[in-house]
């Protein structure tokens, strides 16, 4: 069973996040990648496809050439949850690998 993350608890995984934010209209964590061109774009937005299949957690994202718009939200439970920090994460070590 996956649970919300107290605000205490999603602020301190912000701080150890590099450029996201927390929307609390939609209860997401928000970031823009920025890449080289699409093709980069493309491959990063292919291994987190990967990476959500295994997670069985998906991002909400648009792209549009080389930026990537990703929304991060667990609709389980209606708002942030380990599983999103923890994918946040993992995107942030494949746009810096
Ligand atoms: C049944 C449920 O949709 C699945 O367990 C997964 C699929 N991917 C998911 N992705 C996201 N972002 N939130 C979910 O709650 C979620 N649930």
């Amino acid at each position: 069973m996956v649970d919300e993350l107290t605000d205490t608890a999603r602020s301190e995984a912000l701080q150890s996040l590099s450029g996201w934010d927390y929307d609390a209209g939609s209860k997401a964590l928000k970031k823009r990648y920025v890449f080289k061109g699409f093709s980069a774009a493309w491959a990063f937005m292919s291994r987190v496809a990967l990476l959500a299949e295994k997670m069985d957690h998906h991002p909400e994202w648009f792209n549009v050439y080389n930026k990537v718009d990703v929304n991060l939200t667990t609709h389980d439970v209606g708002g942030v949850s380990h599983r999103d920090t923890d994918m946040a994460a993992a995107m942030d070590a494949f746009f810096n690998a």
